[in-house]
């Protein structure tokens, strides 16, 4: 499986050796090293500006992610005008999220005043409007505010992320440790607002973690970035809402299997994570609402307790009454952004494609992951189009989310998807293979087994 990467551009003495060197180092770095993500960080001149800009454009990466560093938390004025207008004219247009703090996006807009929550939004808004598809603006340094208040925008929905102020001296180096830590995220496969709420989240527990730290005599210490290794309350550190490698074995249900079988749902449910599914979709076609509710609510105990995410097939109503972890919606069902307006930055969606187009709209909609199919012909859904093998990889390879492959797959099968060894293809979903047989466990686990093995072939 290919290796995610991202690089961290922060150049302080980059403008001492020559342009062309810098060139070349950059050039060798993003076309040798499989990079996916780059990250900018403080650039000193135009020039670099220009060189970075004209690299990325001879070697295109997943996501550029730019921390416009110009005026850190303390007021220090880190880049002069030209870079500023190096950031407006060249680079934010090439972004994919730009993360200024509110000195940073006052500047960027022109020195406009930025007192308020309300200020925040209409310069997110404007900041889009110079090309970033996504703009996080920062809003610790908001006066008056007992929250740590960020926006995030994407062009469509404004999303107000709060975080409880940590009074600590040791704030040196958040912002950059934000930009980096999304980049982190976007390589390993989340979406960009998973990948900010996950950022988000790490630096609330890492000012926390290092609030008494004294290191130094300077009016701000760094924080700990190392909590994670040393952190052993795992209590203290909430659970990742969505985890790309939960798609490993996908159990999709299907009532019609449960009535053959003489089953409940939840009783599949609960043979299929005792199996070892690692995540649970509800594809209840003939449910009634009110029995589905309650089945939902049934099966979202189990899987709470086996730590795997229960979603809800279409029906955005039965996710939000049950409080399900998401959704899956197809081509034809509620749009992603819509789903995402519905039920929060929190909840999971995927979205099913076919086409790499399908699946840049899936990500542009704020989905988590995509289920693309069918890979081989099925009996389960009528008129389903088989992409195959070559369908599948196309849309891996184009594809910024993590992806599930679905269709026509069981034992016979399964090992050659993993074996593709594709980027972002995390797992298999399956419906027939688990669920239209007599023993759901041990089905599941024969299947776990399996794609274990693929997956340590191609790692
Ligand atoms: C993981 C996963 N991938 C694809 C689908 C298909 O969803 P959809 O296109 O909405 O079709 P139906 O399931 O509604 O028939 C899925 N359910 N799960
Ligand atoms: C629900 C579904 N969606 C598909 C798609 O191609 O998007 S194929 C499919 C049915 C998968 O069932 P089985 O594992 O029994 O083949």
């Amino acid at each position: 499986m290919a290796t995610a990467h991202f690089i961290h551009l922060h150049a302080h003495g980059v403008n001492m050796v020559p342009e062309d060197f810098v060139a070349q180092q950059l050039n060798a770095v993003l076309s040798d090293m499989n990079v996916d993500v780059v990250k900018t960080g403080m650039l000193p001149s135009l020039s670099v500006v220009k060189v970075l800009c004209q690299s990325l454009r001879k070697f295109p990466v997943k996501a550029l992610v730019v921390d416009p560093v110009m005026i850190s938390t303390s007021g220090d004025i880190l880049a002069g005008p030209s870079v500023l207008a190096g950031f407006r004219d060249e680079l934010l247009p090439m972004a994919d999220i730009v993360t200024p703090n509110i000195k940073e996006a006052s500047v960027l807009l022109g020195d406009v005043p930025m007192k308020s929550v309300s200020d925040m939004r209409t310069a997110a808004k404007l900041i889009h409007d110079l090309g970033p598809r996504n703009v996080l603006v920062k809003g610790g340094d908001l006066p008056n505010s007992p929250d740590a208040i960020d926006i995030f925008y994407d062009g469509k929905e404004f999303y107000q992320l709060s975080s409880p102020r940590v009074n600590t001296r040791n704030t040196h180096g958040t912002g950059c440790t934000l930009a980096s830590c999304i980049a982190a995220e976007l390589a390993k496969g989340s979406s960009m607002l998973s990948a900010v709420k996950i950022a988000k989240r790490f630096i609330e527990s890492a000012l926390d973690y290092s609030r008494d730290l004294v290191i130094g005599n300077g009016v701000q210490g760094p924080f700990d970035h190392f909590l994670a290794l040393k952190n052993t309350n795992k209590s203290s550190c909430r659970q990742d809402r969505f985890n790309p490698s939960d798609l490993f074995l996908y159990a999709v249900t299907d009532s019609g299997m449960n009535r053959k079988w003489g089953r409940s749902i939840a009783e599949a449910v609960k043979a299929a994570v005792e199996g070892g599914a690692t995540i649970v979709q509800l594809r209840e076609k003939d449910a009634d609402t009110r029995d589905f509710v309650d089945a939902a609510k049934v099966c979202l105990e189990i899987c709470r307790s086996y730590g795997v995410p229960l979603l809800i097939n279409d029906r955005i109503d039965v996710a939000l009454a049950s409080d399900a972890d998401g959704v899956h919606v197809g081509q034809s069902d509620m749009p992603a952004h819509v789903a995402r307006t519905l039920l929060g930055p929190e909840k999971i969606i995927g979205v099913s494609c076919k086409t790499p187009e399908q699946a840049h709209q899936a990500w542009i909609g704020g989905a988590d992951y995509i289920g693309s199919g069918g890979v081989y012909p099925t009996n389960t859904k009528a008129n389903n189009r088989t992409i195959g093998l070559d369908g599948l990889t196309e849309v891996c390879k184009a594809s910024k989310l993590p992806v599930v492959a679905i269709g026509g797959i069981g034992m016979s099968n399964a090992r050659a998807v993993m074996e593709l060894g594709v980027p972002n293809l995390k797992g298999v979903a399956v419906v027939s293979a688990l669920f239209d047989r007599e023993c759901i466990v041990t089905e599941t686990r024969n299947l776990h087994t399996a794609l274990s093995e693929a997956a340590l072939l191609i790692q």
